[in-house]
């Protein structure tokens, strides 16, 4: 193992509770990401030294040089993943090391250092039971958990940082749609500005990644859609624009294919233009164990608009839902996209499918440690 991968050492963790610990938000007020508990888990990195010693301390501001790197060329990259209690009082992650693998790989694309990913995994573990007081209780709460790495050398040349921090912070998160249930949402389809690239870090957690999305998903909003769904393909040349990821959601089409007259869900392919998402590789793993069995047919391919559009016109588009830590998945009433408006099988007062519907209920069960499974594991 190289010597940037080893470390942090997670034994060294230095441990100063906050003395002043603050009040919890009653749940109907919680606002995703706009809240935060009382520590923050950071540990230094330098070219010299390598990872220093991790310190968990009251949550409180960073001290950066304005030179730092990360406000400049956007040396950051970070993960987005929950802890959720379950009906024991056990606290629990999904996953984890998907997320931690994810972080690494991340990092080692915008040149800050790579870590020991168990290491990393037990230090979040540690966090996330001295923070365990902040998840909230009840199916669809949890504690959204935020590593985050930063290149922090004051250096305006542009070249690899000597110096960086990795940190976690957490921040709880209500259950987004209330009592009402899943709500079906529209999706605006764009091939100009595009998200991600054949060759770039479209498949990467960068924050370099997100700010260019905002001003196009805003003048979406003003259209009236709630998120964008990425295309990639010739501006000019429809036939071309095939789909990537919706907002910060990968994307699954449910359809009957034209030739085989099998049900078929499908999802955009790992090319390096859309994020790996951790509910995404859920879903195909559940679709393989549950669907398949039921004559359902599940690939990672291509999909065309057109091929869209086609299947809604002969009936055969049977849901279409969007995948990702946030929600879930979120059910799709429509994609409006070179002027016209592709319907994608809700009727008009269904908000979520069935296939959409069960796959929320498979991995939230499994979540909140209703069926006991690998994949969640209790801190
Ligand atoms: C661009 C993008 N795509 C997809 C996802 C879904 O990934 P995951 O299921 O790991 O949350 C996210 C959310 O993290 C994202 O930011």
């Amino acid at each position: 193992m190289s010597a940037v991968f080893a470390g942090p050492d997670h034994a060294q963790l230095v441990i100063n509770k906050t003395q002043a610990p603050k009040d919890l938000l009653p749940t109907d007020q919680l606002k995703f990401g706009a809240s935060f508990t009382d520590h923050i888990l950071s540990v230094a990195w330098d070219s010299t030294h390598g990872w220093g010693i991790p310190k968990l301390e009251p949550y409180k501001a960073l001290s950066l040089d304005p030179a730092a790197a990360v406000f400049h060329y956007a040396f950051c990259c970070f993960e987005g993943m929950k802890a959720y209690k379950d009906a024991k009082g056990n606290v629990r992650l999904f996953r984890p090391e998907k997320n931690i693998r994810r972080l690494n790989t991340s990092a080692q694309r915008i040149a800050l250092p790579a870590f020991d990913e168990a290491e990393v995994l037990k230090l979040l573990a540690k966090f996330t039971e001295i923070e365990s007081r902040w998840i909230p209780e009840g199916r669809g709460f949890a504690l959204y958990i935020r590593p985050t790495l930063i290149g922090t050398e004051p250096d305006l040349s542009v070249s690899r940082p000597q110096s960086a921090l990795l940190y976690i912070i957490a921040s709880p998160v209500g259950n987004y749609f209330g009592t009402s249930g899943m709500k079906a949402i529209s999706l605006e389809a764009i091939s100009t500005p595009v998200r991600a690239w054949p060759g770039g870090v479209g498949d990467k957690k960068v924050g370099g990644n997100y700010a260019p999305t905002i001003v196009a998903a805003e003048q979406s909003h003003a259209r009236g859609f709630q998120q964008v769904l990425w295309l990639l393909g010739d501006p000019k040349v429809p036939e071309q624009q095939y789909i990537t990821e919706v907002g910060t959601m990968n994307l699954f089409v449910a359809w009957i294919d034209h030739e085989s007259n099998t049900k078929e869900l499908v999802t955009a392919p790992l090319d390096g233009t859309i994020l790996p998402g951790i509910t995404r590789d859920s879903v195909l793993e559940l679709a393989q164990e549950r669907l398949v069995p039921q004559g359902w047919r599940v690939t990672e391919k291509r999909v065309y608009m057109t091929e869209i559009k086609e299947a809604a016109e002969q009936g055969r588009l049977l849901e279409v839902f969007g995948a990702g830590t946030a929600l879930i998945v979120n059910p799709i009433r429509s994609i409006s996209w070179n002027g016209q408006v592709i319907h994608c099988g809700l009727k008009k007062d269904q908000e979520v499918g069935d296939i959409t519907s069960s796959m929320k209920d498979w991995i939230e069960d499994i979540q909140y440690g209703e069926t006991e499974h690998a994949w969640s594991v209790v801190v």
